[in-house]
């Protein structure tokens, strides 16, 4: 345990350069020797929030020195982002976006949570009217406990930590899951409470449950017209105890069929599933209720794009102004650092916005926003593989690979009957007699019109 009685008073720049540049060396040391006495070393968990200075630039700070090391290693992330209405920190957006601009490539998968969410969901399920940071940091260990189970005890469908980022990451930097967890159930209320995997499996897709806030109110102006509906694009589902795969495969088909939670059309599996035989702990005294089963939720969905649209909002409100720029220059930052941080978190906040656009069946997204999201995000991967291929079925990727080789070159005037673009298609062609090709031909994306004789055209 490394301590130390300066703080790098909520200001990032004095955790990653300054303050942080005296003890980097100490933290380093101790966390190679760490490393040193592990029988199977698999990769890092980093728990830490980025609303102060430490937890933000001094995790940024440690993390560039250890990644010449371990650059290949597995690197998750728990962090605590600031909430779209509580906030202990003025400066809590810089912070928050400059750590996650300096740590976005370190991270393979980064689960967020905001003490918001936390607060409600002590307040809504346990009862405690003035929750604490002891009885949040309870429940969000709860769920880091099921996280991790894999890794410490035996079971029928095990998940180690590599697992989770193929399974929930679909493009690079989309890298943000949710959490939630089930039962939140406080000590007393504990006998009336009917615990079934449906019910315990419904209740974490629920949005009242999740971990961040997602449903804080868009003001107006902050994103005219845009409405951010909630997609799943990929989620794990960490069973512990006394939980059987027929049970889990019930819970699963019941939420493919609640028509009130929406996932996107292109990842057919969806689910990606870990039993644990080993049932959850509770703290002696604490306020959850000791229970033979439960379920932790990470889920990669759109939604999370508005907890991002509230910071940067915030982030540019005080940009604009060059307000309190001068505490972070004056330790060392430069504007333009400053500048390609924001820049780099609007990217992604448009990324992901773009994704919620085109999948959206009711889109009316113009065409060539469409074609640009089709040949800066769909096209590589289709191109280049993606890592939920290894969750389809034989067949289907055959179909998909032999859709990939079909030789257009012969007929670049048409198109597959059946393609893996179809939905990217459907929603491409907005207009009668366009229509979009496969990503081979000569790296471009092709329009033409419909041949009515051509046998490859529909
Ligand atoms: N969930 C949770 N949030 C916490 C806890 N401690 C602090 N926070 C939140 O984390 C944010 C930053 O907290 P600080 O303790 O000021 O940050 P720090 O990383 O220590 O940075 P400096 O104080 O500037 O060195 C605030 O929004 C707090 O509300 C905790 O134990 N649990």
């Amino acid at each position: 345990m490394v301590t130390g009685k300066e703080d790098a008073a909520n200001n990032f720049a004095r955790g990653a350069c300054s303050v942080g540049l005296e003890v980097v060396n100490f933290v380093t040391d101790s966390i190679r020797q760490i490393l040193e006495s592990c029988d199977s070393f698999q990769g890092f968990m980093v728990f830490h929030s980025v609303g102060g200075g430490t937890g933000s630039g001094f995790t940024a700070f440690v993390l560039d020195d250890m990644l010449e090391e371990h650059g290949k290693k597995c690197k998750l992330e728990v962090a605590i982002y600031p909430a779209p209405e509580i906030s202990t920190v003025v400066v809590e957006p810089y912070n928050a976006v400059f750590s996650t601009h300096a740590t976005m490539d370190h991270f393979n998968v980064s689960f967020i949570a905001d003490n918001e969410a936390l607060y409600r969901i002590c307040q809504n399920h346990l009862d405690i009217d003035s929750p604490t940071y002891k009885n949040i940091n309870r429940l969000v260990a709860q769920a880091i406990s099921t996280i991790t189970s894999s890794i410490r005890f035996g079971g029928p469908l095990n998940v180690d930590l590599q697992e989770f980022q193929t399974n929930l990451v679909p493009y690079p930097k989309i890298h943000f899951p949710l959490m939630a967890y089930a039962p939140v159930i406080s000590a007393k209320n504990a006998s009336h409470e009917a615990l079934t995997v449906v019910s315990m499996t419904r209740s974490c897709f629920e949005p009242q449950n999740h971990m961040i806030n997602v449903n804080a109110p868009v003001r107006k102006g902050w994103l005219p017209g845009d409405r951010i509906l909630g997609q799943y694009i990929a989620c794990c589902l960490l069973y512990r105890g006394n939980v059987v795969p027929k049970e889990v495969n019930a819970a699963i088909s019941f939420i493919k069929n609640n028509r009130s939670i929406r996932f996107v059309s292109w990842s057919p599996t969806g689910f990606k599933v870990g039993i644990n035989q080993q049932r959850p702990v509770e703290v002696p005294g604490g306020d959850l209720a000791g229970v033979d089963k439960c379920v932790c939720l990470l889920a990669n969905t759109t939604s999370v794009a508005k907890a991002w649209t509230v910071l940067n909002h915030k982030f540019d409100l005080m940009f604009d102004k060059m307000a309190f720029v001068h505490w972070y220059e004056a330790e060392g930052m430069e504007l333009m650092e400053m500048e390609d941080a924001r820049l780099k978190r609007q990217e992604t906040a448009r990324r992901f916005r773009l994704l919620q656009h085109l999948l959206d069946k009711r889109s009316k997204l113009p065409l060539n926003y469409k074609r640009l999201i089709y040949l800066t995000i769909i096209r590589p991967i289709w191109t280049y593989g993606v890592e939920l291929w290894g969750s389809t079925k034989p067949s289907n990727s055959s179909r998909i690979q032999s859709l990939q080789s079909f030789p257009t070159a012969k007929r670049p005037r048409c198109r597959p009957k059946r393609s893996p673009s179809d939905a990217v298609e459907r929603e491409v062609q907005g207009s009668p007699g366009v229509m979009l090709f496969p990503p081979q031909l000569e790296g471009q994306v092709w329009f033409g019109v419909l041949s009515p004789d051509c046998k490859y055209c529909i």
